[in-house]
């Protein structure tokens, strides 16, 4: 049942019948004339901004910014290899893709940092306003500035929603929360009563339930359950007055961890160790991820030990279908290439497959996602302005740069790039009917975090500062600005994750400046401090041949990866992130191009003599 169930939602999806929306609507509203045009200078907008924040004068020696996790106060969050080996492929655990700082991009170590932290006592402590007071309910935040609102876009699919979530379970986790299924913790219980824990323990942050809320109010329930992330003064890594820095648990590079898992234990309990290939389990002639060892613990609502709970490199696989959906292609386009390679170079050993299969499927998934994805999202000009992408080079693109910090901001995975949670299709079908409030959540999250205030990261960005809530008008609506005034006892506490997400889009992004910022900030970073980023051609060791590359260029494709790995689909619109239209019409598949794996044949035996 299940099964048919995930296969109906993959038909749903590959078919994209049905145009899933965007809370914004697809018709760019202008910024009105007093705005200023977006000022992203060229090489990495926040490289400037970052250095205005810290006074750092230049690269050569740069002390370390909060949250790089190159702090030596914070190295213990975050183990350092003791030395790093030449290597040709990247190591699971992201050490040693910068040479310098091995450390950098690596699990348990902070979010990296635009503004500084922003704690009621300077320590952890979740933020007041600043007239002392209490911040405005979060609940109550989202239900009088996000009430639900069914919008259908009219160009983009629900692929385009999903294949976010690919991306961001990619980069970052925060550490202690569980995500899929209930927090260990119980500050409010199932019931949505306080539990005990909410009043003593300082990890508890449960989200009441205000008087005005019209669903949950009326039924007496008190609150929503909130964990509080776990902070390297959790772990003891931090000066006891330095304030606590929120960990992410995966590395932060666009490595698929998702898929090859985030250390050396979690990959290798992913592998079949035959064929360089990625185990399975074979059901209807088809491959499924393996089962979760822990299903009562990773999938609590599973019935029976035998319902699919699957085991990947990402603990998230489960959360919901189209995401498990994605997964899957993933697990199998691994294996795809790894038999492609194994047939034309038949003397490659399991490692030498899997590690080339690995390298070759970054590079198609960081292709698509920098060239396909993110230019609907960041404005395909604003990519190219910022030097985020390279459209039409022939060649190498040799960006890397040893001082950018691939380190995940707290500002894109807390703020900005949750802004499209607004995307998810409000009536998914789930297992259980526990209704939660993910922008509440989020809204609690940044809290929890201690980001900067909107008007601060507005200045970090180098956009207008908002000194007044009439100085909003610039970017918010007039109906918006008049609601965040009754909310909120000054501007200064006016929060990113609500105003950033209420701008006006940038015209041709899905966001508005101060959200495109720190969007096209984080994703410079994850480029240009990717030492393996696939259009690095530096340094021989690990570059992809000009011919690879450019094949990879070609034939990467979110439609051809659907085509290749997906059940029974024979026809694909070739820009598969959009609906089927008059000019995105169904083509067979063996029209789509395709990476031609057979550029891999080693006639060198070049890895066998390793
Ligand atoms: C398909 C539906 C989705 C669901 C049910 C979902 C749910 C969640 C939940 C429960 C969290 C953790 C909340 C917390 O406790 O702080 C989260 C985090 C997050 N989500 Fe989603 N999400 C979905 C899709 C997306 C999409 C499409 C994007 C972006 C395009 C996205 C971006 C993020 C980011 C950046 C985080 C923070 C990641 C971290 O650092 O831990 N999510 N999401």
């Amino acid at each position: 049942g299940y099964f048919r169930y995930l296969s109906n939602q993959m038909q749903s999806l590959l078919s994209t019948v049905s145009p899933f929306g965007y809370q914004f609507s697809s018709t760019n509203i202008p910024i009105t004339s007093n705005a200023p045009a977006l000022r992203l200078p060229v090489n990495g907008f926040g490289h400037e901004t970052v250095a205005a924040t810290y006074g750092v004068p230049n690269y050569s020696n740069p002390p370390p910014p909060p949250g790089s996790g190159s702090d030596p106060a914070t190295q213990t969050c975050g183990l350092p290899p003791t030395f790093c080996p030449k290597a040709r492929y990247r190591s699971l655990d992201g050490s040693c893709n910068n040479i310098q700082t091995p450390v950098w991009g690596t699990p348990q170590t902070p979010y990296g940092r635009l503004v500084q932290y922003n704690y009621a006592d300077g320590v952890s402590a979740m933020p007041v306003s600043q007239t002392g007071r209490q911040l405005p309910n979060p609940r109550e935040i989202s239900l009088r500035l996000f009430p639900d609102k069914q919008l259908i876009d009219p160009v983009w699919n629900l692929n385009a929603q999903q294949w976010g979530q690919i991306i961001t379970h990619d980069m970052s986790l925060t550490a202690g929360v569980a995500q899929t299924h209930k927090d260990l913790l119980t500050c409010c219980d199932d019931n949505g009563r306080l539990a005990p824990d909410a009043a003593f323990n300082p990890t508890c942050a449960p989200i009441l339930i205000p008087p005005t809320d019209a669903i949950h109010a009326p039924q007496g329930t008190q609150c929503m359950n909130f964990v509080r992330t776990t902070t390297t003064r959790d772990r003891g890594c931090t000066a006891p007055n330095a304030p606590a820095e929120p960990l992410s648990t995966v590395t932060a590079y666009m490595d698929l961890s998702l898929v090859y898992g985030s250390s050396a234990q979690q990959g290798a309990a992913i592998r079949a160790y035959s064929g360089g290939r990625l185990a399975t389990l074979v059901r209807s002639g088809r491959e499924w991820p393996p089962q979760d060892p822990n299903i009562t613990l990773t999938c609590e609502s599973a019935v029976s030990v035998n319902e699919p709970c699957y085991l990947t490199g990402d603990i998230r696989v489960n959360q919901n279908p189209q995401l498990t959906i994605l997964q899957i292609i993933l697990l199998r386009e691994h294996n795809r290439i790894a038999d492609s390679l194994a047939k034309v170079n038949p003397y490659w050993d399991d490692e030498t497959i899997y590690q080339e299969a690995r390298r070759i499927h970054i590079a198609e998934i960081q292709h698509i996602n920098y060239y396909e994805y993110l230019p609907i999202f960041l404005g395909f000009n604003n990519m190219v302005k910022n030097k985020l992408i390279y459209p039409g080079a022939k060649g190498y693109v040799n960006d890397y740069n040893p001082r950018v910090n691939p380190t995940v901001l707290d500002e894109h995975a807390t703020a900005a790039f949750r802004h499209f949670h607004t995307l998810i299709r409000g009536y998914l079908q789930r297992n259980n009917t526990f209704g939660g409030d993910l922008r509440a959540t989020d809204i609690q999250r940044g809290r929890d975090h201690g980001l900067g205030s909107y008007k601060a990261t507005r200045a970090a960005c180098n956009l207008p500062v908002p000194h007044t809530f009439h100085d909003m008008l610039d970017f918010i609506s007039e109906q918006n600005v008049q609601i965040l005034q009754t909310l909120y006892d000054t501007p200064e506490d006016v929060e990113l994750v609500v105003a950033g997400s209420l701008e006006r889009n940038v015209p041709s992004a899905q966001a508005g400046p101060t959200f495109l910022c720190i969007l096209t900030e984080q994703f410079y970073r994850t480029r240009a401090g990717d030492r393996y980023f696939y259009e690095n051609g530096a340094d021989p060791e690990i570059a992809f041949t000009p011919s690879q590359l450019e094949s990879i260029r070609h034939g990467s494709s979110m439609a051809r990866l659907l085509c290749d790995n997906a059940d029974h689909i024979q026809l694909m619109q070739p820009r598969a992130f959009e609906q089927i239209s008059h000019n995105n019409k169904l083509v067979p598949c063996e029209e789509l191009p395709t990476v031609d794996l057979s550029l891999w044949a080693d006639s060198r035996n070049y890895y066998k003599k390793k």
